[in-house]
């Protein structure tokens, strides 16, 4: 013989209470929903019905607990569809409907009704079914899982349903008029239809009029600044834009408002979603793409699935269309912006630079959309990449700072710009450009390519620094520095230090093996006599143009013309702020007090002290 399950009531309530729903106030949510439900019922069958929802406290004269009175003019139940849907748990009428009217409703599990039986012990549903001339019908459902269902004493006046809930001592708080009036707005404000409220004997709506994206209002900024209040009110601060979200996958509708701070980059935003205009979450993560850190958003979706927590939407491909339609919209945006206000993109790009930058590394078609727009440094100034981009389909960039302090100032003088890309991410993104745009070439630019872009001497010229080349080159040979002389601007730099990537880490190795212990310094020789020798050797060029150079090249004391050059070595080394090794601080040391003893050539020193030899 087959048995029917029974159910403990008591048991499933208690589970609902404390597995599925957050806290007691979900109920005032479910009764909104069925109200609203209800309400959309009735408008397949009269279209044109408008509908609304009246709240009601009642207090109780005797200081007994307040009774809540839940009213809408909906749909209703005839007596056969209480016993079936109210008084069945997990029954639910919106399971049956066609399945293209399926969409329409938003409850679906047929236990909503349940959660209010976390606030009160007993449920008083009065209903007249607006589907045929019936009776209205009272169900009084109590927690131990007891019914009853009779014609009522007191039959309405229109079709609709009525829930009465006696506050249980505990949930008396839930009850009183503010409470009821912040969980209405909470869950409900964006319904579009007027929920009321009476309490201490005034009555009014409490909702505004549908979403304030869907208001009319007589200009742009009107409608800008109303947008930026209502960001303000939900999310609790003062955003810098407001941007408009549709997507017609997922019949998805609101606004996105930009962060007036920087967020880290894989920070989720969290997002205040509604379904069907009923709140569904206000920390959903999932609804736009990951790139779009730097808004918060509002947004009403009526296609969506919500997922059985009702948490955030059910990841489907729905939902990827509707992701990829807000982040067009977030794009637009940004391509709008570039337009019609490029100072208001730069500033929006300045203050969310790094997430920004990080973002345009990892996705390419965002990378297309700012990488114009990214400002750099260069030698010839400030600019976008776009500007430069303008005058040179070679992009030639420094990857450290002093490299580009030591170039910007020559490189500047002869007409060539050369970004600075020490900044983070920025290097990575600019040897990204080719991948990106085919007919973009990226060059990695030191000092030692400057060299190749100075004039050669004239014959003439050359035999005039012929002996000063000599004794240059003697000079630095035992620093491993080659010598040329060639003209470039400015004429006030006398040298210029270059050296690649080799040479700088053969120099950074021999100052380490100067400066460490035996043991580390055999290390560092068994490092050094690994890699590749110099003919890749660093060079000092001189630089014709300077009159001390020329002067220099006139000089005949070669003890002069040996302290010359090696303070000019020393000097342009500081200069390209590479750190000096032992010999090279001698050098200074020395070169410094040879000039102070030279300037002090012929002043006597006072009696009885020793002079500077
Ligand atoms: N205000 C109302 N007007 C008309 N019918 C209602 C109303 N409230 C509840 N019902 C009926 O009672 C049924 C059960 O409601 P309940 O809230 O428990 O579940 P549901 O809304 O169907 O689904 P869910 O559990 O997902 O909310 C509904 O399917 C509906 O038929």
């Amino acid at each position: 013989m087959d048995h029917r399950f029974q159910i403990n009531l008591r048991g499933v309530i208690d589970l609902l209470s404390h597995h599925l729903y957050s806290s007691p106030d979900v109920y005032l949510r479910e009764l909104l929903q069925n109200a609203t439900d209800a309400i959309r019922a009735r408008q397949h069958a009269e279209p044109g019905h408008e509908g609304t929802v009246q709240i009601e406290l009642i207090e109780k004269q005797d200081g007994g607990p307040p009774t809540l009175l839940f009213s809408d003019d909906g749909i209703g139940l005839t007596e056969e569809e209480i016993h079936r849907f109210l008084a069945t748990i997990g029954e639910s009428s919106k399971r049956e409907v066609l399945a293209e009217r399926r969409g329409d409703f938003i409850g679906q599990f047929g236990i909503g009704l349940l959660s209010c039986f976390m606030v009160c012990d007993e449920v008083l549903v009065v209903t007249r079914s607006a589907r045929e001339p019936s009776p209205t019908m009272e169900w009084r459902g109590r927690h131990d899982g007891t019914y009853t269902v009779r014609p009522s004493d007191h039959p309405l006046e229109r079709p609709g349903t009525q829930v009465f809930l006696v506050a249980r001592p505990d949930a008396a708080a839930l009850f009183t008029p503010q409470r009821v009036r912040e969980l209405a707005l909470h869950y409900g404000s964006l319904l579009p239809f007027p929920i009321h409220l009476t309490a201490n004997g005034q009555s009014a709506r409490i909702n505004p009029e549908g979403p304030p994206w869907r208001r009319a209002y007589a200009s742009a900024s009107e409608r800008r600044e109303a947008l930026l209040a209502y960001g303000r009110e939900v999310f609790g601060m003062t955003f810098i834009d407001c941007i408009p979200l549709k997507s017609p996958a997922g019949d998805v509708e609101g606004v996105a408002f930009v962060l007036p701070f920087s967020p880290h980059y894989n920070a989720k935003q969290k997002h205040r979603v509604y379904l069907k205009h009923m709140l569904l979450s206000e920390s959903a993560e999932n609804l736009l793409p990951e790139w779009a850190f730097f808004v918060k958003c509002v947004v009403n979706a009526n296609g969506l699935r919500p997922t059985a927590s009702r948490e955030s939407f059910y990841e489907n491909d729905t939902l990827a269309q509707a992701r990829e339609a807000l982040g067009q919209a977030l794009r637009r945006y940004l391509v709008d912006l570039a337009r019609e206000d490029p100072r208001a993109l730069q500033g929006l790009i300045q203050l969310h630079a790094l997430s920004m930058k990080a973002l345009a590394l990892d996705d390419d078609d965002f990378y297309r959309l700012i990488i114009d727009w990214l400002p750099f440094e260069t030698s010839l100034g400030a600019m976008t990449l776009a500007d430069y981009r303008k005058n040179a389909t070679q992009v030639r960039y420094v990857p450290s700072l002093d490299e580009f302090r030591q170039v910007s100032r020559v490189a500047a003088a002869q007409g060539l710009c050369v970004l600075n890309a020490a900044y983070v991410y920025d290097a990575d993104l600019l040897e990204k450009l080719p991948r990106v745009f085919a007919d973009t070439q990226v060059e990695r630019f030191s000092a030692s390519d400057l060299p190749q872009s100075f004039d050669e001497l004239s014959l003439d010229e050359r035999e005039t620094v012929f002996s000063l080349l000599r004794r240059a080159e003697e000079v630095l040979r035992p620093f491993g520095c080659g010598v040329v002389v060639k003209k470039f601007r400015p004429q006030e730099v006398p040298t210029l230090y270059s050296s690649d990537t080799g040479s700088a880490f053969r120099r950074d190795a021999e100052r380490t093996r100067e400066e460490s212990d035996d043991l580390y310094a055999s290390m560092v020789e068994g490092v050094l006599s690994g890699s590749a020798s110099s003919n890749d050797e660093p060079l000092l060029t001189f630089n014709f143009h300077n009159p001390v150079v020329r002067r220099l090249a006139a000089v005949t004391d070669p003890n002069l013309v040996k302290l010359s050059v090696e303070m000019l070595y020393v000097q342009a080394l500081l200069l390209g702020h590479r750190p000096l090794n032992a010999r090279e601080m001698a050098l200074l040391n020395q070169g410094l007090l040879g000039l102070i003893a030279a300037r002090l050539e012929g002043t006597e020193p006072p009696p009885g002290r020793g002079g500077l030899h």
